[in-house]
């Protein structure tokens, strides 16, 4: 095997440094150098630090690893995956940037700062253009990029090949699994035989995340479309795979049979990617899928699935939210990044 890109995780015991951990085992482009979490976790075996929690076995390589403090002396790597608490990736990140490293952000800490992109690589990957001005902005020679909040990523997919039918308003209801919460995020007393009407600033991520990345990058800011976005976000007893109802408003008003026709046809390119699954999209016809029990793991978790499309425009989205929601699309982003010479 050629050499591989040294990846950090920072937060690497945790519910999406997990599935980092995952995603990057055996992954063709980049090796795991170095595992970092908190104060708590540092100078522990990775095995002795981290609670595995995934249905995949702990990889052998990283059982005997020595978890580090998230210090950027410490950590040896050319990109850091951050699945850090935001809290803490606030001050975190701009550390590891500052002394030279790629950061491939889960949290929510920059997304919407003006000179850091906010990408899904089917979605906006020109927006990697920012790099630049933002390494001039703020004397790094490295740099942050982020992904979106779990829900916006699932819904967006859907949304791009809409935009040909002069999309203008977007009204969304969220079932957002227990896993989004982190793996203390949600006790069984409160999620059991219920469902929680809020999750704290959920909301307004989905409506101001999908502007930025609908916006139209035009080499120095971020001009955002004229779309209206609406949202309600909710916590079911679902584990993983976070299920979306959507009402799509478009100018054309396109029949649910054009936009069935749409969702297959969607094709971003980027086959080259190795997190890239065969469909970005995938169209289901059955009037009771997508599930998320059934569903998540299309693609390997990072398909998006769609269905029950009907006049309205009304459909289904379905993603897995700690792969296609988190790491996955982290770590989509560093092969977009290494493909376009950045990495
Ligand atoms: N879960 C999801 O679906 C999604 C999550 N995200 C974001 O990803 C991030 C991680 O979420 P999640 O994995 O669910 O969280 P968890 O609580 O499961 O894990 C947090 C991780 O961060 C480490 N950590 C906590 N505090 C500190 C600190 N002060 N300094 C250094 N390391 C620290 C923990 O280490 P230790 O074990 O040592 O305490 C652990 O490794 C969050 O920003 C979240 O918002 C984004 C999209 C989706
Ligand atoms: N809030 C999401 C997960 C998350 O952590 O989102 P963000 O990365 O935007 O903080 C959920 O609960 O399902």
């Amino acid at each position: 095997m050629a050499e591989r890109i040294k990846a950090g995780v920072l937060g690497a015991t945790g519910a999406v440094g997990q599935r980092f951990i995952e995603a990057l085992t055996d992954h063709p482009w980049f090796e795991i150098t170095s595992l970092a979490a908190s104060e708590r976790s540092a100078g522990k075996t990775y095995e002795n630090a981290a609670n595995w929690r995934l249905d995949s076995q702990l990889p052998d390589e990283v059982k005997g690893k020595d978890v580090v403090p998230v210090d950027p002396s410490k950590v040896d790597a050319d990109v850091v995956f951050s699945a850090l608490p935001s809290s803490s990736a606030k001050t975190v990140e701009p550390e590891f940037a500052e002394a030279g490293f790629a950061v491939a952000s889960n949290a929510s800490s920059y997304r919407m700062e003006d000179d850091v992109p906010l990408v899904v690589p089917e979605v906006n990957p020109d927006h990697l253009g920012m790099i630049e001005q933002q390494q001039d902005n703020r004397n790094w020679d490295g740099y942050i990029i982020t992904n979106p909040n779990c829900s916006t990523i699932i819904m967006i997919v859907s949304l791009k090949p809409l935009l040909q039918f002069g999309l203008n308003n977007v009204n969304v209801a969220t079932m957002q699994a227990v896993s989004g919460a982190g793996f203390d995020g949600v006790s069984s007393m409160s999620i059991i035989d219920n469902i929680l009407p809020y999750i704290k600033t959920e909301e307004e991520k989905m409506e101001n995340e999908t502007l930025k990345l609908l916006g139209e990058f035009n080499g120095s800011e971020i001009l955002n479309p004229d779309i209206h976005v609406s949202s309600s976000c909710h916590r079911v007893p679902v584990l993983d795979g976070h299920t979306e109802a959507i009402w799509a408003g478009m100018d054309d008003n396109p029949t649910p049979e054009d936009v069935r026709q749409a969702f297959l046809d969607f094709d971003p390119g980027l086959e080259d990617l190795p997190s890239k699954p065969e469909n970005s999209l995938v169209v289901w016809d059955e009037p009771d899928r997508p599930q998320p029990r059934l569903d998540k793991n299309i693609g390997n978790g990072m398909a998006v699935n769609v269905g029950r499309i009907r006049e309205g425009i009304r459909y289904i989205a379905l993603g897995h939210n700690t792969i296609r929601g988190a790491a996955g699309a982290s770590v989509l982003n560093a092969e977009l990044l290494h493909k376009k010479g950045k990495l």
